[in-house]
């Protein structure tokens, strides 16, 4: 069997804070951010943390589709903010809904986690599960330096996914995973302090920090050739890039020769979301119907960040 989305639903936190609102404690301006990246505001989780951000999507998928929960094999998180090391945010999120006969795991591959828990969610229902939950869901806003304007202005909290299913016909048609080790420095984040009763390391922040010129050539250079290699002749109605960047964007669709209609972009109202960029995306383009879920439109999701790690998926939806 092949995995197919049979719903997808996401999940945005109440408080909205604007480029005004950061730039009320930030030497930076609403003109600046918006002009460099794109973005307008994000949404900022206060109480909540990332396993009750993915727990509310995961209600939405099962109350949406009325399967019994018990019905899931799996539930996978793409994440780089869990609430813990342990329990991972799958099994908080497999609790909460009363999942207790699916296996579940996070994913730790920053904003490619959406695209590689997607592909391991499909090489498992080809290898005979049944159906399972796949959530892209972050809090990033928790490991940011809030003093530091250069990051704290481009990242947002949220969480969404989808709920996948075995049918016959293949819709996932194509996967590509890929990774840089050599550049695991350019994007960190939640750093552990490396201290035992036996040694002691110099305190290290556990703050995000990106090499945002390291990381932006990374998305021009390696992440359009594989992307240019991946689709080849495929017409591609639309490409649903990971959204870090309003102008990354548009250089990568101009760089594949498309038009900006087939790059949709939603990164004005939530920064980067990380791995929940996309589902993100996914849901409100099915929300518009701009896409439909019945097996006509070809896209493709590409994901793309720290590890550095990116991937890409061509599915028939
Ligand atoms: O000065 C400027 O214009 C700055 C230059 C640096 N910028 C960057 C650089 C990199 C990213 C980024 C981040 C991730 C992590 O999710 C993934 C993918 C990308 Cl391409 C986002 N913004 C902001 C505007």
């Amino acid at each position: 069997s092949f995995g197919k989305i049979i719903a997808t639903a996401r999940y945005l936190p109440e408080k909205i804070v604007t480029n005004d609102d950061l730039a009320e404690w930030l030497d930076t301006s609403d003109e600046w951010i918006q002009s460099r990246t794109g973005i307008k505001q994000r949404h900022i989780a206060e109480a909540e943390n990332t396993s009750d951000m993915c727990s509310q999507v995961a209600k939405k998928l099962v109350d949406h589709t009325t399967i019994d929960p018990l019905s899931l094999d799996f539930i996978i998180v793409a994440t780089m903010s869990p609430d813990y090391t342990s329990p991972s945010v799958a099994c908080q999120v497999q609790g909460q809904i009363g999942a207790t006969q699916a296996m579940a795991f996070d994913v730790t591959a920053a904003c490619a986690g959406f695209v590689y828990a997607l592909a391991t969610a499909e090489n498992f229902i080809r290898g005979g599960m049944r159906r399972g939950i796949v959530i892209g869901g972050e809090k990033t806003s928790k490991l940011l330096d809030w003093h530091d304007r250069s990051s704290a202005v481009l990242f947002g909290d949220g969480a969404a996914g989808v709920l996948l299913e075995a049918t016959e016909e293949p819709s996932i048609i194509k996967q590509m995973l890929r990774a840089d080790g050599k550049q695991s420095q350019a994007l960190t984040a939640g750093y552990h302090a490396n201290k035992n009763i036996f040694h002691e390391e110099a305190e290290t922040s556990p703050a995000l920090t990106m090499d945002g010129r390291g990381i932006w050539n990374f998305a021009l250079n390696d992440v359009t050739k594989s992307l240019k290699e991946f689709v080849g002749e495929e017409s591609v109605d639309y490409y649903l890039l990971h959204q870090a960047n309003k102008r990354i964007i548009e250089k990568i669709a101009r760089k594949m020769s498309e038009p900006l209609e087939k790059f949709p972009m939603n990164l004005m109202n939530y920064g980067n979301t990380s791995a929940a960029s996309i589902p993100i995306l996914l849901d409100e383009l099915v929300e518009t119907k701009q896409l439909s879920l019945n097996g006509k439109q070809k896209i493709v999701l590409t994901g793309y960040g720290g590890g550095l790690a990116w991937g890409n998926l061509l599915i028939q939806l």
